[in-house]
């Protein structure tokens, strides 16, 4: 185990019992899926519900794939969020929306070869966090929540233009080789702590925030 401090953001929380038990087991971020074709969207009165139950120490991120201002500002209200994580915006509208929310942003780049990775840079002094996720499947209604891991080796020697996390295909069982392989500081997981899409397992998100800490 080495002594630097590992986040763990666990995404598309939907109920009271998974959020508490990824806030009890030491997660950094909570996600909150913004984005209909999900299986993990929440309406208003649930995000409601469960940002009053997370503590001031975790951060709340709305997950969106390029929203509009209107469901930006209902999501931001309902989930009081802290940060906006931003699928398939480009880096003059991810630009906007941290302007004019004043939230910070965090931009996924969709990996699948090295040469996807250019794509970090374009999102300098535009975003404040890349997170590097795993492209999912042409004509995936998804663009991130599919449980895909992109070739971790292609990170070695990548100059980040950004603070950045790692996602994509995260798991309880081969997050800490992530963690090993990459140097991650900030791990990003939904379909790995889950029993079947959608539905989180509280059992997952405990032994993956355990493997993140002990890693
Ligand atoms: O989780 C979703 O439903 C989702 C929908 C739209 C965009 C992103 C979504 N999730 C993000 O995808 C990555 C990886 O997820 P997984 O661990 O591979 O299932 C993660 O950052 C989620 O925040």
């Amino acid at each position: 185990m080495s002594g630097a401090k590992i986040g763990a953001k666990i995404c598309g929380l939907s109920t009271p019992e998974t959020l508490d038990a990824a806030v009890g087991g030491g997660a950094s971020h909570v996600g909150f899926v913004f984005f209909p074709p999900s299986p993990r969207t929440l309406t208003r009165a649930r995000a409601q519900q469960l940002a009053a139950r997370v503590p001031a120490h975790v951060a709340r991120v709305g997950v969106f794939v390029d929203p509009d201002d209107a469901l930006l500002d209902a999501s931001i209200s309902a989930g009081a969020l802290n940060i906006l994580q931003l699928h398939k915006s480009s880096p003059a509208r991810a630009a906007h929306i941290r302007a004019t929310t004043g939230l910070p942003v965090w931009a996924a780049v969709a990996v699948k070869q090295r040469g996807d990775l250019a794509a970090a840079q374009t999102f300098a002094g535009a975003a404040d966090r890349i997170l590097y996720d795993a492209k999912t499947p042409p004509g995936a209604e998804l663009p991130g929540g599919m449980g895909v891991r992109f070739d971790w080796t292609l990170l070695e020697g990548f100059r980040h233009p950004l603070p950045w996390a790692l996602s994509g295909g995260l798991d309880p069982h081969n997050v800490a080789e992530a963690i090993r392989t990459t140097g991650a500081e900030l791990v990003d997981v939904s379909s790995g702590v889950e029993s079947t899409p959608g539905i989180k397992d509280v059992t997952k998100i405990r032994a993956f925030l355990a493997a993140v800490q002990h890693r």
